[in-house]
């Protein structure tokens, strides 16, 4: 990715995908702001298998910003990198200028990157309020460390108290405070991606990745969905869209990443992408909207 500013939602300009054009470390684009994620020359292999191959890309604050790619280009495990579920074999990952590169999700989180996640089978057999409840997971531990302070069992009480407190505003916010005593197990596929959300959200982050978040979502819950997204969005929460849906994310996102065997294929708006010869080869010679 070159220094050059980021491109608009209306500019038909594809960016140039040469790793070797990645600003230095800690540098600001010409906008002269850090962006919130850059990731620099990630490579991962699985005995013998190159999962992602030298992959540059940043994204910018407060967009949504999609990340595709056929089966097996290399979304997943990039998005593992990111995140910290997986240490690359070489490369950088920076957020907001420091680099976070093979640091603990726990800690990435922390610095306000989070992902989300499906609901594990143990999980459906707790409810939403419960499943939130056990989101903020680093809060709890400095409140079990708070306890043995003196003076520590109000300030538990009270940090409990806050956590029921953004548990509700986030179900209130996604429509689900009325599924709040329901087991997670339960819920539809579309309020399943709505808890998902609220869930990530607990800790406030700044960064939201979200993995193929309208995935069995129905059209209504679809809409909605998008609709909360958006809202956030102009809150001033970044996104990176990990989608199947190819049309999500053309009508959603103001910059599109395209991923091919691993390697960053294209980067650009959604209109220079959907005309790409590049991104048509490699969704196998079909149509990408
Ligand atoms: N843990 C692993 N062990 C071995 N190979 C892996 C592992 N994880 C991913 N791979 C391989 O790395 C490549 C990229 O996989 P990845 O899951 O990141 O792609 P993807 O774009 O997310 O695919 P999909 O859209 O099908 O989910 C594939 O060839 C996959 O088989």
């Amino acid at each position: 990715m070159s220094d050059a500013a980021p491109p608009t939602d209306t500019e038909e300009r594809v960016e140039s995908t040469d790793s070797t054009e990645t600003a230095p470390s800690g540098t600001v684009t010409d906008a002269g702001e850090t962006p919130p994620l850059r990731v620099r020359n990630l490579r991962k292999t699985f005995s013998g298998i190159t999962a992602v191959d030298d992959t540059s890309f940043e994204i910018e604050e407060g967009k949504i910003t999609g990340l595709i790619g056929p089966n097996g280009a290399g979304k997943s495990t990039t998005f593992n990198l990111i995140t910290g579920f997986l240490t690359p074999d070489s490369g950088t990952v920076e957020l907001y200028g420091e680099d976070v590169t093979g640091m603990r999700p726990y800690k990435i989180a922390d610095r306000g990157m989070v992902r989300t996640f499906q609901i594990a089978r143990e999980l459906s057999e707790m409810t939403v309020l419960e499943n939130m409840m056990l989101a903020p997971k680093h809060q709890r531990g400095e409140a079990l460390w708070r306890s043995v302070l003196p003076g520590a069992r109000s300030q538990v009480e009270r940090d409990e108290a806050e956590v029921l407190e953004r548990a509700w505003e986030m179900l209130e916010f996604f429509d689900i405070d009325h599924l709040a005593e329901e087991y997670a197990g339960n819920l539809s596929g579309g309020q399943r991606k709505l808890l998902e959300m609220a869930r990530a959200l607990m800790t406030d982050p700044d960064i939201l990745l979200l993995d193929e978040p309208f995935a069995g979502v129905n059209p209504s819950l679809e809409e909605k969905l998008i609709e909360h997204i958006h809202e956030l969005r102009e809150q001033g929460y970044t996104f990176l869209l990990v989608e199947h849906d190819i049309d999500l994310i053309m009508n959603n996102c103001s910059r599109v990443l395209v991923l091919h065997q691993g390697r960053l294929l294209a980067d650009g708006p959604p209109a220079a992408i959907k005309s790409d010869e590049r991104v048509i080869e490699a969704y196998l010679g079909g149509e990408v909207e």
